[in-house]
C-alpha cells in the first residue's frame, strides 16, 4: 500500500510510515494511491459475513499486504470485538448503533484498531511513541482506552475547557499511567491547531517521536469503513436493495470513511452530511465558498468543529469537483432547538433515546424525506455515541429512560487528572518539553 499527500500527489510512503508520521511534512493529509474495489461476489454475498469477517476483508483490500493476513486477523479480532447493530425504528428509519465499544462512541473502531496497528509496528528498543490527540468530546475517551497500558506509547489529550460533557471529561482525565490530559482555554479548533503545529516544530520532532490519534491519521479512518459495510450486510439480510446514510458530521472523518467505503464498491445511493451550527461544509456545498470559521458551542459538542480536518481528503476523492461530490453528498445543518425537539420526537415515536449527535443525523433523514417524497431506499442514520454521555441534554421521562452502563458508573468519584493551559503554542511546547 502506497500513500501520497493531498499536497503532493507524487509522494509515496508506505502504510507504516503514514501511520507513524500521521501528517506529511507538507501539511497535507495522507491518502492511498489506490483504493481497490472489493470483489463483486463478496459485496453481493455480504449478508452472510460477520462484522470481524467483513472488517478483515475490507482492511486486507485497502492495506494490500502492508500487514500479513495472520497478523491482520489477530489485530481485527482483538480490536473489533463489539457489535454495531442496525436497529429498525417504528418511524421506518434505521439507526446504526456505533456506541457499543468501551468508550461508548464510534471512535472505538478507529482508536482500537490504530493502537493495535501502532503496537504491531513498534519494534522493541525503539524510541517511545508520543501520541497527540485533540478532542471535542468522544475521540479523547476512545483513544485513552485504546492506548491505556500499550507499551512504548505515551498519550497527550487536548480538550477544550468546559466544552466536553462531564462523562466525556471523566473518560479523558481519570486514566493515569501513560495517558495525560490537558484542558485548553479555547475551542476544539485551537486544540487541533496546537497538535498540528507540534508536528511541524523542529525542536519537538527532534526530542519526541510524535504521532496523532485523530482522524488525520489514516489508520483511524480505515477501520471506520468497516461499519458501513457491516450495516449494508445487515440491510441485505432484511432484503433491502438501496441505502442512504445520514452521518452526524464534525471533523468529517466519519463520512470520509463512508466515502472510502463507497470507493471500495459499497453501493450507497446518497450520503447526508448533517451538521450542527458549525456549518462550514453545508455552506460550501450550497455556495461553493469554503470558509473555515471559529467553532461555536452546541449541544452536540463532539461536532463543534469549524475547520473540519478531513474535508481536504473528501475533496481529493472527488478531484476537487464540487458538482461530482454534490451528486453523492448532501449537506444539512440543524440548530440546538431542532436537536432537542428531534430527541423528543424520536422518543415519542419509538421510545428510543438518541444522543444529540444521533438526533442531528435523524433530522437529516427527515429533511431528505420531506425533500424527496416517496424515497424507497433504506434510510440509515448513524448513532455515534451513547446518550448517557450527555445527561444535561435530557429532561423528564427521557432522562429516566437513559441506561447507565457499568463503565460509566465506574468513573464516578475518580479524581480528574488534567493540567490547564492557554490556547498558546509556546505554552504547549514548554509543557511537552518539561514533562
Ligand atoms: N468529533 C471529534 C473531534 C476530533 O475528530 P477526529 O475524528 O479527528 O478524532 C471528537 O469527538 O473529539
Amino acid at each position: 500500500m502506497k500513500l501520497y499527500s493531498t499536497n503532493n500527489p507524487i509522494l509515496e510512503v508506505d502504510f507504516k510510515e503514514a501511520v507513524f508520521n500521521s501528517l506529511p511534512q507538507d501539511k497535507g493529509l495522507y491518502m492511498p494511491h489506490a483504493i481497490p474495489r472489493l470483489d463483486d461476489v463478496f459485496i453481493s454475498n455480504i449478508g452472510q459475513y460477520t462484522l470481524p469477517e467483513i472488517a478483515f476483508m475490507v482492511a486486507r483490500n485497502v492495506l494490500q499486504g502492508a500487514i500479513p493476513d495472520f497478523d491482520l486477523h489477530t489485530i481485527i479480532n482483538d480490536a473489533i470485538n463489539f457489535p454495531a447493530p442496525v436497529v429498525a425504528l417504528e418511524d421506518g428509519s434505521y439507526v446504526l448503533e456505533l456506541f457499543h465499544g468501551p468508550s461508548l462512541a464510534f471512535k472505538d473502531f478507529g482508536a482500537r484498531f490504530m493502537s493495535r496497528v501502532m503496537s504491531y509496528f513498534l519494534e522493541e528498543g525503539e524510541k517511545e511513541l508520543h501520541v497527540l490527540v485533540a478532542t471535542s468530546g468522544d475521540t479523547g475517551g476512545a483513544v485513552a482506552l485504546g492506548f491505556l497500558g500499550v507499551a512504548g506509547t505515551k498519550v497527550t489529550i487536548l480538550y477544550p475547557k468546559g466544552k466536553v460533557s462531564p462523562v466525556q471529561e471523566l473518560q479523558l482525565t481519570t486514566n493515569g499511567h501513560n495517558i495525560h490530559a490537558i484542558e485548553v482555554d479555547g475551542t476544539f479548533d485551537d486544540c487541533q491547531a496546537l497538535v498540528k503545529q507540534a508536528f511541524t516544530d523542529a525542536t519537538l520532532n527532534e526530542k519526541f517521536r510524535l504521532t496523532s490519534a485523530n482522524s488525520i491519521n489514516i489508520s483511524r479512518l480505515i477501520p471506520q469503513t468497516f461499519y458501513y459495510f457491516n450495516a449494508w450486510s445487515q440491510l441485505r439480510r432484511l432484503g433491502k436493495t438501496e441505502v442512504i446514510f445520514s452521518v452526524p458530521s464534525g471533523n468529517f472523518g466519519n463520512i470520509g470513511a463512508g466515502l472510502l467505503a463507497w470507493k471500495m464498491g459499497l453501493p450507497v445511493k446518497q450520503f447526508i452530511a448533517a451538521t450542527n451550527a458549525n456549518d462550514t461544509v453545508p455552506v460550501f456545498l450550497e455556495s461553493g465558498v469554503y470558509q473555515a470559521k471559529p467553532s461555536v458551542q452546541t449541544w452536540s459538542n463532539a461536532m463543534d468543529v469549524g475547520n473540519p480536518s478531513n474535508w481536504v481528503r473528501i475533496m481529493n476523492l472527488f478531484n476537487n469537483d464540487r458538482d461530482a461530490l454534490k451528486d453523492l453528498v448532501t449537506g444539512y445543518k440543524f440548530g440546538d432547538d431542532e436537536t432537542v425537539s428531534a430527541i423528543e420526537q424520536i422518543f415519542a415515536a419509538n421510545n428510543y433515546v438518541a444522543c444529540p449527535h444521533t438526533a442531528i443525523a435523524w433530522l437529516g433523514v427527515q429533511r431528505w424525506k420531506e425533500t424527496y417524497a416517496g424515497e424507497n431506499a433504506a434510510m440509515v442514520f448513524l448513532s455515534t455515541a451513547h446518550p448517557c454521555k450527555f445527561p444535561d441534554v435530557f429532561k423528564g421521562e427521557i432522562a429516566s429512560a437513559v441506561e447507565i452502563p457499568e463503565q460509566v458508573k465506574e468513573l464516578e468519584g475518580k479524581p480528574k487528572q488534567a493540567i490547564s493551559l492557554p490556547a498558546d503554542f509556546e505554552a504547549f511546547k514548554r509543557y511537552l518539553l518539561e514533562n
